[in-house]
């Protein structure tokens, strides 16, 4: 059987100090990126919110419409900038997240933009799972007053070396998204995501150990630094996990950048020695991914 992964690459994830300043943002992403790809990393990652603070006051300022085609680089600079990065970096850059605005101007969406090692755009993910919570004397937080959610999984094929999935936060809290990009051949599974420091202490290494465990593959999150003069203080601990559900690299909560060797043969050594693959029972319970389109665009 082919391996899911077809070659061992490098990982970096981008654990980035993140401003209200746009375009300092985007100039720092890149200064870290490049840096990233200096230590052979092929595929590399930013934070949920890199371009923004994260806050529902501040989507709806920061948000671009993404728009591919030259005139337009003036309304969508971010969507540009991570093109053009990607290529002079050349690596595949899952460019966090960023508020995107919708065409016709009244819908607003987090999304992830992945692009290709040419600049094209190879997957945009819609956060599918809102973040609605209200933890009493802790955290309230309500992306739908403001937002509207995706509605796909987003499966993104790479030549070279398999298929990984993006989702976007709090999707990683419905392992049914995890659980289907697996068994559609996912060797990884990449969340951008900025958890708190109520939810971020209680569930941020569970929930990444949980879905590579459950899966058998390797999970990827990357928050942006923790800031404790911003109105919303991300966790931090960026953290790279095996399918064994082992914690290969966690940061702490400053900027800084995990880079990790994923090697081919590893998840299919795990499968072996448990082989969950060939003992389910959907003669018991329904298997989730049946007749579901894992896309990229
Ligand atoms: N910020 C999020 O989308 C999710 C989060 O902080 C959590 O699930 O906790």
């Amino acid at each position: 059987m082919a391996q899911l992964l077809k070659q061992s690459v490098k990982l970096a994830l981008i654990q980035l100090a993140c401003t209200a300043d746009k375009s300092h943002n985007l100039s720092h992403a890149r200064t870290k990126v490049l840096e990233a790809s200096k230590t052979g990393a092929k595929i590399v990652v930013l934070p949920e919110c890199f371009n923004s603070p994260y806050g529902t006051k501040y989507f709806p300022q920061y948000a671009e419409q993404l728009l591919p085609s030259p005139p337009t680089e003036t309304q969508s600079p971010s969507f540009h900038a991570l093109s053009r990065l990607a290529r002079e970096a050349g690596v595949y850059l899952v460019g966090g997240s960023i508020p995107e605005k919708e065409a016709s101007g009244k819908k607003l969406f987090n999304t992830s933009l992945t692009f290709a090692p040419s600049g094209e755009l190879l997957a945009s993910h819609r956060k599918v799972h809102l973040f609605d919570i209200d933890i009493p004397g802790k955290i309230t937080f309500k992306e739908s007053d403001v937002l509207s959610p995706g509605n796909k999984i987003t499966l993104i094929d790479i030549p070279e070396y398999g298929k990984i999935a993006v989702a976007i936060c709090y999707d990683i809290r419905f392992p049914e998204l995890a659980t289907i990009a697996a068994r559609k051949g996912a060797f990884l599974l990449l969340y951008p995501g900025a958890f708190n420091l109520t939810t971020g202490a209680l569930h941020w290494e569970l929930q990444a150990r949980a879905r590579a465990m459950d899966n058998q593959v390797y999970v990827g999150l990357c928050s942006p630094a923790r800031d404790m003069s911003a109105e919303y203080n991300a966790w931090g601990h960026s953290m790279v996990v095996g399918p064994n559900a082992e914690v290969l690299e966690q940061l702490d909560e400053k900027e800084g950048m995990c880079v990790q060797e994923l090697k081919a043969g590893w998840i299919e050594e795990v499968r072996k020695g448990i082989p969950l693959y060939g003992q389910r029972r959907f003669d018991v319970y329904p298997d989730v991914s049946a007749g579901i389109a894992g896309e990229g665009r």
